[in-house]
């Protein structure tokens, strides 16, 4: 599994931590540690933008370099409404186990987001195992995920 990791300068703390998290998951020999990680930055606590990271994790997720993304700004907000732009892409900002259990197992989430302002590094830990950890369940969350994919191609019939 591939996955591409990016942060602004609010989530760089964490980005690390998550970084840290997959190599000791690696060097225990699990399932987790198999995949292969690339942070496309940033690479610093210099102040930046996160549409930026937003976007190059989500483009690089969209066509198909990467299979999944993980994105940390100060409260995920920012960056996910950012990914979330880029059509094919499924951002879920995620605070807790349970969601991010099920942006995988009912939204076919294919990127994670983070707050490093608002979960600490131990519970973004049990966040990141658990979206990586659950499969899509397909079944009827698959005609909804095909709804979403509508709305991309044909935009909003709302007025
Ligand atoms: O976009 C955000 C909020 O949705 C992120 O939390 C950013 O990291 C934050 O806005 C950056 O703020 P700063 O005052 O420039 O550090």
């Amino acid at each position: 599994m591939k996955i591409a990791i990016g942060s602004d300068h609010g989530g760089f703390q964490l980005k690390k931590e998550i970084l840290a998290f997959f190599a000791a998951e690696q060097k225990a020999g699990t399932e987790l540690g198999k995949a292969q990680l690339t942070d496309l930055g940033t690479y610093s606590e210099e102040s930046v933008d996160y549409p930026d990271f937003g976007e190059a994790v989500a483009r690089s997720v969209a066509q198909g370099q990467y299979q999944y993304g993980i994105l940390v700004c100060g409260t995920g907000i920012g960056i996910s409404i950012a990914a979330n732009k880029v059509h094919g892409i499924r951002a879920a900002l995620c605070t807790e186990p349970f969601s991010a259990r099920m942006a995988r197992e009912h939204n076919d989430a294919n990127i994670l987001a983070l707050g490093e302002r608002v979960t600490g590094p131990g519970l973004a830990r049990e966040i990141v195992a658990a979206f990586f950890q659950t499969p899509f369940a397909g079944d009827r969350h698959a005609r909804r995920i095909e709804k979403i994919r509508a709305i991309e191609k044909n935009g909003c019939s709302c007025k």
